[in-house]
């Protein structure tokens, strides 16, 4: 069976700073995603137009800002991650060839092979956060998934939790006993005989 070699990790996007260049349709969806993941999330969206859904999704946000101007390598200075998002193809190759010059990762929308990560779709139940990928063979399986979780996972799941790290700070003292003793506590959560 094929398998999924991508390595997820979770980013503070709230430490980083964000490129998105392009600003219509999938500009607008990357920035909703990250904002509905990160609402202090640091993002500069270059456009030379923008879609009025992201004028007024970002309007609540001093975080992030919109330059209407024409790509240029100067974008990329300060920033961490890139996103191109034009439907302009050669121009995201080119943003592509200057965010690697400046060791800069970049996700290029229509472009997967370009890709240094992907977005994945996101499962967020209070604390818990989990990413979905199938490697860009169906992003809206990906979609579907994310629906099927949310529902399955129960909303208390988030007092358990909470109750877990109250433990966790308790449970000072040797690391060994304090391993042991969360997994005791949690065992019931993959116990067959419940
Ligand atoms: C998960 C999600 C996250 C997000 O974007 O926030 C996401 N795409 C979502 C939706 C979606 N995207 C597209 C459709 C239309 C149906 C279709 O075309 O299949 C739908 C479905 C819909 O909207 O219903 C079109 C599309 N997407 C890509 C291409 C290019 C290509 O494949 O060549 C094209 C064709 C463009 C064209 O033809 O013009 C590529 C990528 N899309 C990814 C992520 C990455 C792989 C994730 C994975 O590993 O599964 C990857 C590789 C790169 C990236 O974008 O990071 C988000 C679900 C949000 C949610 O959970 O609600
Ligand atoms: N990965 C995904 O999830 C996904 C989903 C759908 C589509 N796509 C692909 O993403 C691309 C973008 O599609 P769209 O519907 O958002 O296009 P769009 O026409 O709605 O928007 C294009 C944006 O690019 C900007 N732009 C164009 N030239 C520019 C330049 N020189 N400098 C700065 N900004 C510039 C425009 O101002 C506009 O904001 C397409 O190639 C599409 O195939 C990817």
């Amino acid at each position: 069976m094929e398998e999924n070699h991508l390595f997820p990790v979770f980013f503070k996007l709230d430490q980083l700073q964000v490129l998105v260049v392009g600003g219509g349709n999938v500009g607008t969806e990357k920035v909703n995603a990250i904002l509905q993941n990160c609402p202090a999330a640091r993002v500069t969206v270059v456009a030379t137009w923008f879609a009025p859904e992201l004028e007024s999704l970002t309007a609540g946000f001093p975080n992030v800002t919109l330059i209407q101007k024409a790509f240029s390598c100067g974008d990329l200075f300060g920033k961490d991650l890139v996103i191109a998002a034009t439907a302009d193809r050669e121009l995201n190759a080119c943003i592509w060839e200057k965010a690697k010059a400046s060791k800069v990762l970049i996700n290029v929308a229509d472009t997967p092979g370009l890709c240094d990560f992907y977005l994945g779709s996101i499962v967020q139940k209070g604390n818990l956060k989990i990413a979905i990928s199938t490697n860009g063979k169906s992003p809206t399986i990906a979609k579907r998934l994310k629906e099927v979780l949310n529902d399955a996972i129960p909303d208390t799941l988030e007092s358990v939790l909470q109750h877990l790290q109250i433990l966790r700070d308790r449970l000072k003292g040797d690391f060994n006993d304090k391993v042991k003793k969360l997994n005791e506590l949690t065992s019931v959560l993959v116990s067959r005989d419940h």
